[in-house]
């Protein structure tokens, strides 16, 4: 479903990744953890090909960054449902609205738009909302809504960029549920977060981002709390035994 072989990713020249190698399979749950500024965000941009590659090539979705062409990236961005930390709803429109938005885009009829909209709606507790204008919900409420039109092309994947960053420790764990429910119906997700207890919550498999790469993690408990193991607690257990 996703594969990263030899990747470089550069912004402004200033080398973010170097020599990534990655396979994620289809219906996976993984977070992508590291501290603010270590690339969480370049990675995802880089999976809806907002960043192309300075050197291998990204596969998702059936499209390679190489051969991809610029007029097929909306072809592939239908295919993924992106879920950002500040929402970026339209403020101007009510939540029946910011859906049917992505679906009057490639031209589906009204009455299916009616219908998946009520599905997608109903898969974020929100049914009840669907006339409410974005400012009038709360912060957990309008994410919800976010991941609704995230779902509501039935995406491949899921990527969630600090999707509980503007939220409080009851409602991420929420918003995490939620996310949970959809991957379980089989749609890959990758979750960017600095959230510890977030992923504590509901461990899954764990990348964590240092020196430039991407390495298999898993949370130990520290004096300020969880944190992803680092190469010397790994070495400081084996001593102790
Ligand atoms: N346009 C740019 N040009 C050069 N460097 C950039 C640019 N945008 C971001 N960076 C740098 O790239 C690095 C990775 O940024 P990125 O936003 O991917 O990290 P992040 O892990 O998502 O951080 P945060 O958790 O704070 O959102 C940072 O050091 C950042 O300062």
């Amino acid at each position: 479903m996703i594969s990263f072989v030899n990747v470089d990713l550069e912004l402004n020249k200033k080398p973010i990744f170097r020599n990534l190698n990655l396979t994620v399979q289809s219906g996976e749950l993984v977070y992508i953890v590291g501290k603010s500024g270590s690339g969480k965000t370049t990675l995802l941009k880089s999976l809806y090909m907002e960043i192309q590659p300075k050197k291998g090539e990204i596969q998702i979705a059936g499209y390679n960054s190489r051969t991809i062409r610029k007029r097929q990236i909306p072809h592939l961005r239908r295919k993924l449902g992106i879920v950002f930390q500040d929402f970026r709803l339209l403020e101007d429109r009510n939540v029946y609205d910011n859906l049917a938005f992505v679906l009057k885009v490639t031209g589906t009829k009204e009455k299916l738009i009616k219908e998946k909209i009520a599905h997608a709606l109903q898969s974020v507790g929100l049914e009840h909302a669907a006339k409410q204008m974005p400012m009038n919900l709360s912060g957990g409420e309008q994410q919800r809504v976010a991941i609704a039109r995230a779902i509501v092309r039935e995406p491949l994947v899921i990527l969630a960029d600090e999707p509980t960053g503007n939220l409080d420790p009851d409602t991420s764990i929420e918003i995490l549920e939620y996310l949970k429910r959809i991957n379980q119906k089989g749609i890959t997700t990758l979750i960017g977060t600095h959230d510890y207890e977030l992923v504590r919550h509901s461990p899954s498999r764990t990348l964590q981002i240092s020196d430039m790469t991407l390495a298999e993690s898993c949370l130990i408990e520290s004096e300020t709390g969880y944190r992803p193991a680092r190469a010397t607690d790994i070495k400081t257990a084996a001593e102790a035994m």
